[in-house]
């Protein structure tokens, strides 16, 4: 095999190109960002692979990333295995209590682990979490008709900071913890946001399975106000599972993150091209200015 050699002006371009890229990814040097990886889109091996990857990268460039996960496929699955029916109301699975311990059996053991060892295997340091550990996400039943489906309402944000100082990539399910020692299933991105708030997070990134928030033409509009958000919902242009991303969105910018980004998590580099291009991804929700 013939050996590639660089010559002194192969050596120049790379640094010129190296530098060029280094100030867009020095963006986000120090920011949080909490990213919410739905069940519709973590499908295949080589997604979870790169989206491993990338979180594997932000870290590399100073980002503290924490990653809060859903898996409602997942779930779906093994409750009709154990023959279980499931009803979501407001895009939330009805819970009681053999729901509930299979929820938290598919989504702290089959899918927390899944994502840890795939981050952990792209070279990062993943260790993986629910809201029992550490109380990091105390609840309290405030949808009475849906069981035990929890709303946050406590978190311990200085274990996250202290894990990031140990440059560890928290893997987080969304289980709660009851203040009476029930066990509650969240919505994943009611955890996420909830968690990103507690955080004083930069970004809350929602990956799932459509490119954003679609209009009723079907085109994702890039950039939503909340007065959209509310519109769109009342007239069922958002709908089904999108409810509580929107939801999470508007309550989340409402507690001090910076912004939301509703995206697919399936294209490849999903949070990279977010975070670094300029074009970025899906659909943003900011505070007003
Ligand atoms: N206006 C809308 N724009 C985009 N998706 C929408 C809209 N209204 C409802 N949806 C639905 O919401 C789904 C995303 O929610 P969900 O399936 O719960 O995702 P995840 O598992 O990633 O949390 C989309 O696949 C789409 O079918
Ligand atoms: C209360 C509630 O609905 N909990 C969700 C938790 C998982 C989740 O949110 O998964 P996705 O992000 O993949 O949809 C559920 O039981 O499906």
């Amino acid at each position: 095999m013939k050996k590639q050699t660089f010559s002194q002006r192969d050596w120049i371009a790379a640094a010129r190109t190296l530098n060029a890229a280094l100030p867009n990814l020095q963006k986000y040097d120090g920011a949080t960002v909490v990213i919410k990886l739905g069940g519709h889109a973590m499908g295949s091996d080589e997604g979870m692979e790169s989206f491993a990857r990338d979180v594997v990268l932000m870290q590399q460039v100073g980002v503290n990333p924490v990653i809060v996960h859903g898996g409602g496929p997942m779930i779906n699955d093994m409750l009709s295995r154990l023959a279980i029916p499931s009803t979501f109301v407001r895009g939330k699975r009805v819970s009681d209590a053999a729901t509930v311990e299979v929820v938290e059996m598919v989504l702290s053991g089959l899918v927390n682990k899944r994502i840890v060892q795939a981050i952990n295997a792209a070279g990062g340091r993943a260790v993986g979490l629910s809201g029992k550990d550490a109380n990091l996400m105390v609840c309290e039943a405030r949808e009475p008709d849906l069981g035990f489906v929890g709303t946050p309402v406590d978190f311990n944000p200085d274990f996250l900071r202290s894990l990031h100082a140990a440059e560890i990539i928290p893997v987080i399910a969304p289980i709660g913890a009851g203040r009476a020692g029930e066990t509650f299933n969240v919505n994943g991105d009611t955890a996420a946001g909830a968690i990103a708030a507690s955080l004083d997070a930069d970004r809350l990134l929602l990956l799932t399975d459509v490119a954003g928030v679609k209009d009723s033409n079907g085109d994702v509009v890039s950039e939503i106000t909340p007065a959209q958000i509310r519109e769109m919902t009342e007239a069922g242009v958002i709908a089904g599972g999108m409810i509580p991303k929107t939801e999470t969105a508007l309550e989340a910018i409402e507690n001090g993150v910076r912004a939301v980004v509703i995206l697919d998590g399936r294209v490849p580099n999903a949070c990279l091209l977010e975070l670094y291009t300029d074009h970025g991804a899906g659909s943003m929700i900011r505070p007003r200015r």
